[in-house]
């Protein structure tokens, strides 16, 4: 079955196209009357300059608004990576630990559900959990993680396991892709990161990691996890050692996914972090210290105005970025701000330094300071309540579960309890 596309719209918008020269001109029009732009077109509008990367934002913008309308949504959750033991030696990452390390840390299931009940608590729907990939853990462990969350708590949404994850699941249990991922799905999986796509490129793949998951193994086991019920999302880490050549033939590979499966739920790109990663401090004359800030707002309107139509939502990384560039990007295409993450330690340890968390109050006042109107969503986009009043004493009190105000009982903590402060 083919995936339908359910915003495509047939309106050129002149207004969004002034001023831009004939061949880039030309590409936007298109994209706005509906039409796909190739990866080839892609490429120009990454090289876009002058008035033409303004036409490119305004474009951008316009899908925005056709596709998503004044909403940018959130979602309250928790991020918990269970181990940052690892030794797939990754060049680009500094979360990986070996064993001996002082901060090498390993959960148990015991406290990974605190985590997620301490969460649930505050409010959250979601729990991210990924790991590094643990040389002695069982490939059982997976499942044990998310039977131990749902029996608590049944009704936490479980956003977990990378698709490296799966395959090293998989490996280690000797059961196929499908047979792992449907049982992960029996046990309570709801969907997973589409993390470690990094560059969907072979050769620049070569670059980043030696033992890492390819771009085909990669593109199987998201297909696989569409076609056995498991949405994903989909992500781009891009600033390294790439160029706009891989970055819009990796968009328009997702693009194609999308069109037979519809699993993707949104893309986050993430901006490589270089300041503590050995792949910069390793060849600085040859690695580039992540993206550029033109390059930033490009790949957010490039993805837009590429997948229009197919993923309509586009969530920036506030990980990544930092507040106030996180925000500016509501005008370059994007749509979501992501999660509150509560622990963020993946950006953080490879030298970011924006914070473990944003609460919701902060991302309602950063949506309304932007003259949107915020939305909690949950992890597939389901509305769960509309922020529409620019008085915050006249919030409607949009009720959660057990009728109670997810952002009343979030004020009962105006500090963040000691026990997410102290978890790392
Ligand atoms: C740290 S891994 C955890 C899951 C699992 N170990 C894996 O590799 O798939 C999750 C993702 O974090 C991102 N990441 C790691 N280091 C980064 C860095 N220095 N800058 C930006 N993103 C990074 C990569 O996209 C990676 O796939
Ligand atoms: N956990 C991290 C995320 N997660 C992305 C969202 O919070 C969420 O899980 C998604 O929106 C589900 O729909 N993003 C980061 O950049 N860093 C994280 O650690
Ligand atoms: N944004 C990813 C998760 C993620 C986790 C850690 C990162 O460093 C980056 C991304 C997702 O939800 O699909
Ligand atoms: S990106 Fe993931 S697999 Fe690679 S070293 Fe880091 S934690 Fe390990």
């Amino acid at each position: 079955m083919t995936y339908q596309s359910k915003t495509r719209q047939f309106a050129c918008d002149p207004a969004a196209v002034n001023g831009a020269s004939p061949a880039i001109r030309a590409i936007l029009e298109k994209a706005l009357s509906g039409g796909e732009v190739s990866a080839q077109e892609g490429v120009a509008l990454f090289r876009a300059d002058g008035a033409d990367i303004d036409a490119v934002y305004r474009t951008a913008d316009t899908l925005r608004r056709r596709a998503n309308g004044d909403r940018v949504s959130f979602v309250v959750n928790r991020n918990i990576n269970f181990t940052n033991i690892c030794y797939m030696g990754c060049k680009f990452c500094g979360f990986a630990k070996r064993v001996e390390d002082k901060s090498a840390e390993w959960l148990e299931p015991e406290q990974i559900v605190e985590r997620a009940q301490q969460a649930w608590d505050r409010g959250a729907t979601e729990v991210c959990i990924q790991g590094g990939l643990h040389p002695k853990m069982e490939g059982t462990y997976y499942r044990e993680i998310i039977r131990a969350i749902k029996t608590a708590l049944p009704g936490m949404h479980i956003h977990a396991f990378s698709p490296f994850e799966i395959w090293y699941g998989a490996s280690k249990t000797k059961m196929s892709y499908r047979e792992f991922l449907t049982d992960l799905k029996e046990a309570g999986l709801d969907s997973m990161p589409g993390t470690a796509a990094e560059i969907l490129d072979t050769e620049v793949r070569m670059q980043l990691t030696t033992n890492k998951l390819s771009a085909e193994r990669w593109v199987e086991i998201i297909r696989t996890a569409h076609e056995v019920g498991i949405p994903t999302t989909a992500t781009i880490m891009y600033g390294h050692v790439d160029a706009p050549e891989h970055w819009a033939a990796h968009i328009a590979l997702l693009r194609d996914i999308q069109k037979d499966t519809g699993g993707f739920t949104e893309l986050v790109p993430l901006s490589f972090v270089h300041t503590d990663s050995p792949l910069y401090a390793q060849n600085p004359d040859k690695v580039r210290p992540g993206p550029t800030a033109r390059e930033v707002d490009l790949m957010h309107a490039v993805s837009r105005i590429m997948l229009h139509g197919w993923i309509d939502n586009i969530q920036v990384s506030w990980t990544k970025l930092g507040a106030a560039r996180a925000q500016q990007m509501l005008s370059r295409g994007v749509n979501d701000l992501g999660g509150t993450l509560m622990n963020e330690s993946i950006s953080r340890a490879a030298g970011a330094d924006h914070g473990q968390e944003i609460t919701a109050r902060e991302l309602v006042r950063m949506i309304r300071a932007a003259g949107r109107v915020p939305m909690r969503r949950n992890t597939v986009y389901e509305v769960r309540e509309v922020f529409e009043h620019h008085d915050p004493e006249e919030l409607a009190p949009l009720v959660d579960r057990k009728g109670r105000d997810p952002l009343a009982f979030l004020e009962m903590f105006p500090e963040r309890p000691a026990a997410i402060e102290a978890a790392q």
